[in-house]
């Protein structure tokens, strides 16, 4: 994939947001900025609000209050511009067992001004030698790759992958991770929501520790490491910290 012209400074940049379902507070308080070109990891823990955070910066949710603009615009009311530049994770298990992988990344190329050279992807997410297995035969990991490559086919600036590596392999999840570093390598900013501290460590510049709608943390891990007293690293020193800190927010 070659890449004519990418963003540069603040891509996406949240600001108080708030959202309920019904009496459910999904969010109450997030707020976070991702610069391009950066990895940004959202962690925190089941029921946080991270899925509800990310559909609100992909536009396919509007949110109740605050504020967010990405790549310049707000992605509730200008969704074309943001559907064609900021590729989503497709929950890969709502595509019919019948469609064929390649089948799959044509049909959703057709829906992009610029899409990505299929044959292309498929050699970059490593199915090319699986392009005419239909999708119910695939392997998580194969599954995965498929998600990857839907979300990369309109060639956007920014990519979300939302719980990506659970449920694969210790194989599995370090060839997703490889393929996420190359799509970073590309100068695709890419935000990754996970459950996995080592996912962070590896693949993430910075990340937002989100814990019951509200933003509790946001920096580097080391300066995790730092604010939430638990040492310099080593084994486990990441989820150390990680814990730490998401028992002194839900004390305090
Ligand atoms: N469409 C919806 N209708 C009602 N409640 C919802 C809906 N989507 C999310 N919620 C609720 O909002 C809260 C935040 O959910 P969200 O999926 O954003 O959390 P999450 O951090 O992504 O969780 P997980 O790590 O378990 O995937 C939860 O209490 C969830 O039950």
């Amino acid at each position: 994939m070659t890449r004519a012209q990418l963003p540069t400074g603040t891509v996406v940049s949240v600001n108080g947001l708030a959202k309920s379902f019904r009496k459910v507070a999904a969010l109450e308080d997030v707020t976070f900025s991702i610069e391009a070109n950066e990895a940004f990891g959202i962690l925190g823990p089941n029921g946080a609000g991270k899925t509800t955070t990310v559909e609100c910066v992909a536009g396919t949710l509007r949110p109740d209050a605050g504020r967010v603009t990405v790549l310049g615009v707000d992605p509730a009311e200008d969704r074309e511009t943001v559907r064609g530049r900021v590729g989503y994770q497709l929950q890969a298990a709502a595509l019919p067992p019948a469609l064929r992988v390649e089948e799959a990344l044509r049909l959703f190329a057709a829906f992009y001004p610029e899409p990505a050279d299929v044959p292309d992807l498929l050699r970059t997410v490593g199915l090319d030698q699986h392009r005419k297995r239909p999708f119910g035969k695939l392997s998580g990991g194969q599954k995965q790759r498929l998600s990857i490559a839907l979300a990369l086919v309109g060639n956007p600036d920014v990519v979300v992958f939302d719980e990506l590596t659970t449920g694969l392999d210790p194989q599995g999840r370090r060839d997703v991770r490889q393929l996420i570093q190359q799509v970073k390598d590309e100068g695709i900013t890419v935000v990754l929501v996970t459950h996995y501290l080592d996912d962070v460590e590896r693949l993430c510049d910075r990340l937002a520790i989100i814990d019951a709608g509200r933003t509790r943390f946001v920096g580097t891990t080391a300066e995790l490491l730092a604010v939430s007293g638990t040492g310099t690293g080593g084994p486990g020193g990441l989820e150390d910290a990680y814990l730490a800190f998401i028992e002194q927010t839900t004390a305090d």
